[in-house]
């Protein structure tokens, strides 16, 4: 059996083209064009690279992008004032805080500085506990962008997720905790794994859906998926190539898992794109509320 592969380069150019006329229609409607404010602390070049094709797809997408690099020594508070001047700024409907932020800085705080309302990575206590306490009505409110997209997929792979088993490896805020709620919601029946899991390969095996989160590259062996089985790849790790030049690797040994898989997502063209398209839903959502107006249908 060969998997198919689950194409989010495609679906995020789709829904980046819906946000888009969702974003022409707030203009055209109410004269708003929703502004992101992309927060970058620090040189990592992989994170400039993030930087670089969100604030492209921004500009495509119709908005309006506010990017502040500042350096890698800036001191909490500068931020925390950043924070503070973007929370108060009606051209700022999201803000994005790059993470990991540099050692000396509380990530934390920083993160509770933001307004939930303009917390469009839904990493806030405020946002997060409302997926905790969501229930099958719509989410009006920012869902973590990586978790969003992997349900989008799934549910464009699978129709309905009622009672499969679903194991999510990967216990982050980021990722795997939103990412177990939001499966929960959709009626599957979910467990969170994660590095002290006893016979973490027996435990996938059993999974219909398995989410591989743990930013460890081709962790998630051939022999730990059901035959049958979808999984999502949320991993990327990039690796020097001979020739000098960057790869991205994944959290799942693709070849080995694809042979046995129903479905898989790729790396790269899996849920990377999926997580910036989703910000910029995000952020035209974010947009929409401000303007007191409910929310776009996607
Ligand atoms: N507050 C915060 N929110 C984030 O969502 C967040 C963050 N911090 N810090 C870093 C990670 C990483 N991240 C990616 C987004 C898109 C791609 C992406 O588009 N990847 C492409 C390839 C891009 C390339 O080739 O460089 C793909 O997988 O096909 C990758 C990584 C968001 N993150």
């Amino acid at each position: 059996m060969t998997a198919s592969i689950i194409d989010g380069k495609a679906y995020a150019a789709g829904l980046r083209a819906r946000v888009a006329q969702g974003v022409a229609g707030l203009k055209a409607g109410k004269g708003i064009t929703p502004g992101l404010a992309v927060v970058l602390v620090g040189d990592d070049p992989a994170s400039q690279v993030y930087v670089r094709s969100k604030t492209r797809l921004v500009a495509e997408a119709g908005m309006t992008g506010f990017d502040h690099r500042l350096p890698a020594n800036t001191p909490q508070a500068d931020l925390l004032a950043l924070v503070a001047r973007l929370n108060a700024d009606p051209a700022v409907h999201g803000i994005l805080v790059q993470l990991p932020l540099p050692a000396h800085i509380d990530s934390a705080h920083v993160i509770a500085a933001i307004d939930p309302a303009k917390d469009v990575d839904g990493l806030s206590a405020t946002n997060a506990g409302r997926l905790v306490q969501a229930g099958s009505g719509p989410l009006d409110f920012p869902v973590a962008c990586t978790p969003l997209g992997c349900l989008m997929l799934l549910k464009d792979s699978l129709g309905s997720l009622a009672g499969a088993d679903a194991v999510v490896v990967g216990r982050s805020v980021l990722v795997g905790k939103p990412m177990a709620q939001l499966l929960v919601r959709e009626d599957c029946t979910v467990t969170l794994a994660h590095s002290r899991t006893r016979d973490l390969p027996g435990l996938c095996r059993r999974a219909d859906i398995l989410v591989a989160a743990t930013g460890r590259a081709q962790m998630v062996k051939g022999d730990w998926v059901k035959p049958g089985a979808t999984v999502i790849d949320v991993g990327i790790t990039r690796v020097d190539r001979p020739d000098g030049k960057q790869r991205l690797i994944g959290d799942v040994d693709f070849e080995a898992a694809s042979a046995v898989a129903r479905a898989i997502t790729p790396v790269p063209g899996g849920i990377g794109p999926m997580t910036i398209a989703c910000l910029l839903h995000n952020t035209l959502q974010a947009a929409r509320r401000a303007a007191g107006l409910g929310p776009a249908a996607i």
